[in-house]
């Protein structure tokens, strides 16, 4: 993979040791420097081992016993290993951890040749481009990323091997290359050597590639090649270096993992950011459509709608909802197709899903040449399943479902050729023949007959050799080391024929062999290892035949995900009673009955449904009331409704018309960026300073409590600017929950905003304060907080409670004194609210008489009211 560096810079140090080293530590140091960034497993025998370094890491990653080896260069080594039989489960713990593994085997037979075993690295797994099923998680895609930045423009190539799909795109700057890797979530990202980008490396792998790889025009050859085309322009990206770069030093990082051709990999597809509603990464956190803030998946969005029958359903489901679409033809064709499927009986439609097996991941192997023999019967069970399928389809009466039909073609040819060549039920790998059916290939029909026929052959030989010696004992047997064998207790030794040969003695026993039986053993150990190779030449074959179907087969595979994310998405519709929303031209979010999907479905109490009202009458809404009332439960509703919308799904919601939006934008709880040295205010506002650089009048904007991470005046003085610019300038769809009741007045200086708060009850029982939520959001500002009755509730003790409402009646008669009554922080003075600026043009044109200026004088005055309108603009 990397060029091999000099002895010198090898990890034990220098030459001289090298030198001093064993053969087989010098044979493991030269595999080692080819892959310096890797652990490397070393077969030796039953256990793949680990030395120096990568013992030290292994070890602690993994929870294994660190040893030592012998010495070699007059020092121990430290060494640890795994046995190769549990291999896989290792390999799957260091790639969650986001490790590289390169994995070197021997490669003859100990003592077959002198010096230590021949080895050779034969396969390199790394988190992102894994593609055995034991080492990936089967509901989610694992993607691959590679970046080339430069001035004016960032490249990002993204790869899903398992899949095979793969895609490029340009964005402006870091903090859209951010969200971009927030939306995908890759498990490992390939940058240059060189590369100073700061990169959200926390899980994610990050390899490094020489610098020269990334270069433009290479990587473009190497595309050129790659796709065996003139030139890059059928795929959109001709005009995109910077996504060229990054494409070609990708192809080069994945082949040389792989060590496999990619033919699985046809096209590549170039895509546009602004096609997807944008959602950053702390947004997708604040929703919790991953994990939940405790960061479990079961009360997540994805733990809600996954009700996938297939893997393939499942992580199609998650790219859906990475790229929720702004294209409102293709959404509203996948909402009329939930419609057709809740309104027809489909409910056999998923039962019969849950039977196919992973067609997308086996079409994979097959591309890579490493599929088993159980991925070519399961692609048999798959196929032959698919006309149940396809007959359910073919009453439903929707367009996207009509092309599903189409697409979900049976490969009639692919199973006809599984069918012949693949015994039902296969063994797990090939090794051992078993695999190819009968009557597939008559030369290997015939070569296991031969062998097949040597029970009858041997016990028939039994018989006539007991005759012909006397010895009723004879027995004729077959062990691995000495072959086939006559045995027959010593004591009739002396019955033993002429042409008996001694093959080995025993205790009791002496065993012969004769020229009858020598031959008959060449025959059929023959016959066998010529079966078994004969298999083998077989299977490769048939695969590399299946390969040349792959396009079918990935189509069907797009075609089965996408139709069990409509039979979920609409399994969700019926079960939680979601509704079509609809979608328009005319900006704005209207929600009637609005509810928190989550929220609601895992409550005890009944969920109370709000509504969502954001147009140009009302871009700002301002929401009060007390904690625990509600207000980031509907904040965040309000988001997911968009969110579900935009993936083409049905809607927690009485009814909902969804306006174009180009992204969502959310500021809520503490940051929990902590870990990466941040304080929890300044999280909180660079995550501001990002939603007012970025927030169009497009976007939907959810702020919770802006400015609560710093004292009191700073706070108001800094959420009280960030909802005027916000309103004002970026003019974006904001809901801004806050405690500040100061910023309530907002509503009455600027026309497109509105109050609303979440009504509670309270009332006294037995001389106690009690409180209600009713969840209801109102219109208007809250009247109160009740921050300290929320305290009481949660079990602040009594005398705590006690001593705070002195307090609070003590700063509210302070307060009084200051201002009076009605004065919040930031009204301004009686007297300033009435006095008007002069508007230095408005006066002078006041002063006109426009029927005595000359051409002249009026050109002059014109660029006289220019000056003072910019003078006046700079104020
Ligand atoms: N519409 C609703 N119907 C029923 N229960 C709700 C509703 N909205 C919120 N809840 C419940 O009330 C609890 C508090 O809600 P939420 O966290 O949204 O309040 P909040 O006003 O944001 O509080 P704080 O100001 O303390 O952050 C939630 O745990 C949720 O279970």
């Amino acid at each position: 993979m990397s060029a091999r560096p000099s002895t010198e810079s090898r990890t034990d140090g220098t030459a001289h040791e090298y030198a001093a080293h064993t053969p087989m530590m010098r044979q493991y140091l030269g595999i080692k420097a080819d892959y310096p960034h890797m652990l490397l497993f070393y077969r030796m025998g039953d256990f793949y081992e680990l030395f120096f370094d990568d013992a030290h890491r292994a070890a602690e990653l993994l929870d294994i016993t660190l040893t030592a080896r012998g010495e070699s260069a007059g020092r121990s080594i430290p060494m640890a290993g795994v046995p190769y039989h549990a291999a896989e489960q290792y390999l799957a713990r260091l790639i969650a951890k986001g490790e590289s593994i390169a994995i070197c085997e021997q490669l003859e037979a100990p003592g077959a040749s002198k010096g230590p075993v021949k080895r050779e690295v034969v396969r390199v797994v790394t988190p992102g481009t894994v593609t055995d099923d034991a080492l990936l998680d089967a509901r989610r895609a694992n993607l691959i990323v590679a970046i080339a930045p430069a001035k004016r423009a960032i490249g990002i190539a993204v790869l899903e091997l398992a899949r095979g799909d793969f895609a490029v795109t340009e964005v402006a700057d870091e903090t859209a290359l951010a969200a971009e890797l927030a939306r995908l979530d890759p498990a490992e990202i390939v940058v240059s050597e060189q590369s100073t980008l700061e990169l959200p490396v926390e899980g994610i792998a990050l390899t490094r590639r020489p610098s020269w790889l990334f270069d433009a025009i290479s990587a473009r050859r190497r595309l050129e090649g790659f796709f065996e085309v003139a030139q890059l322009d059928a795929f959109g990206c001709a005009d995109l270096p910077r996504a060229i770069a990054a494409a070609g030093a990708l192809i080069d990082y994945v082949e040389a993992t792989q060590q496999a051709a990619l033919s699985h990999i046809k096209s590549l597809r170039t895509y546009a950011v602004t096609d997807t509603l944008v959602l950053d990464a702390s947004t997708r956190r604040n929703l919790e459509i991953e994990r939940s803030a405790s960061g479990d998946t079961r009360h997540s969005l994805v733990g809600l709608l996954d009700r996938c029958a297939t893997p393939m359903g499942a992580r199609a489901l998650r790219r859906w909802l990475a790229e929720p679409l702004r294209n409102f033809d293709i959404l509203r064709h996948r909402h009329l197709a939930i419609e057709t499927l809740l309104s027809g009986s489909h409910a056999g439609l998923s039962e019969r899903l849950k039977e196919i097996p992973d067609v997308e991941r086996i079409a994979t192997r097959i591309a890579l040449a490493s599929a088993r023999p159980r991925d070519l019967s399961g692609l048999n069970r798959a196929l032959t399943a698919l006309p149940a399928v396809r007959r359910t389809l073919a009453d439903l009466d929707a367009p996207l479902l009509a092309a599903l039909h189409e697409q979900i073609d049976p490969a009639d040819e692919v199973r006809a050729l599984l069918e012949r060549a693949v015994v039902a039920e296969p063994p797990v790998v090939v090794r051992d023949g078993g695999v190819i059916a009968a009557g597939y290939d008559e030369t290997l029909d015939e070569l296991r007959d031969l062998s097949a026929n040597a029970d009858g052959y041997l016990a028939d030989l039994e018989l006539r050799e007991r005759e012909r010696t006397g010895v009723d004992t004879l027995k004729v047997g077959y062990n691995r080391v000495h072959g086939y064998y006559i045995e027959m207790g010593r004591v009739h030794a002396d019955a033993a024929p002429i042409d008996y040969q001694r093959r080995q003695t025993l205790k009791a026993v002496e065993r012969y062999i004769t020229p009858e039986l020598k031959k008959f053993e060449d025959q059929v150990l023959s016959a066998r290892e010529r079966a078994l190779a004969r298999e083998k030449a077989l299977y490769t074959e048939l695969v590399e035949s299946l390969a040349a179907y792959l396009p079918k087969l990935q189509a069907i595979a797009a075609g089965l995900a996408s139709l069990d994310v409509l039979c979920a998405l609409s399994r969700c519709a019926l079960d939680y009673h979601w509704i079509a929303p609809t979608l328009t031209d005319t900006p704005g979010v209207h929600i009637t009955g609005g509810r928190h999907p989550v929220v609601e479905h895992f409550s005890d109490t009944p969920f109370v449904a709000n509504d969502t009202q954001l147009d140009d009458d009302c871009r700002l809404l301002l929401i009060t009331g007390p904690n625990m009332g509600g207000k980031s439960t509907y904040m965040r509703q309000t988001a997911l409704i968009v969110l579900l919308t935009h993936i083409g799904s049905f809607v927690p919601a009485e009814a909902a018309t969804i306006g174009p939006l180009d992204r969502i934008f959310t500021r809520i709880g503490a940051g929990d960026d902590l870990s990466a040295g941040q304080s929890t205010f300044m999280v909180e506002m660079s995550e501001t300073a990002q939603i007012l650089h970025h927030a169009t009048e497009r976007s939907l904007v959810l702020l919770d409590e802006i400015g609560r991470g710093t004292s009191t005046y700073d706070g108001l003085a800094l959420a009280r600017a960030v909802a005027e610019r916000l309103a004002r300038h970026n003019r974006a769809y904001t809901l801004f929950a806050t405690h500040y009741f100061e910023l309530t007045q907002l509503a009455e200086d600027w026309p497109a905003s509105r109050n609303a708060h979440f009504e509670v009850a309270d009332y006294n029982s037995g001389g106690e304060q009690k409180l209600v939520f009713l969840h209801a959001i109102r219109p208007g500002p809250a009247s109160r907080s009740f921050g300290l009755q929320v305290a009481s509730l949660a079990g602040v003790p009594r005398v705590v409670i006690r001593q705070a409402e002195k307090h609070l009646a003590e700063l509210e008669a302070q307060s009084r004194e200051q201002s009076g009554p009605q004065l919040g922080l930031f009204e301004p003075a009686p007297a300033e609210k009435t006095q008007v600026e002069p508007d230095p043009i408005h006066e002078a044109l006041a002063e006109l008489d426009c029927d005595e200026l000359t051409p002249r004088e009026a050109l002059e005055l014109l660029y006289r009211f220019k000056r003072l309108a910019a003078q006046h603009d700079k104020r």
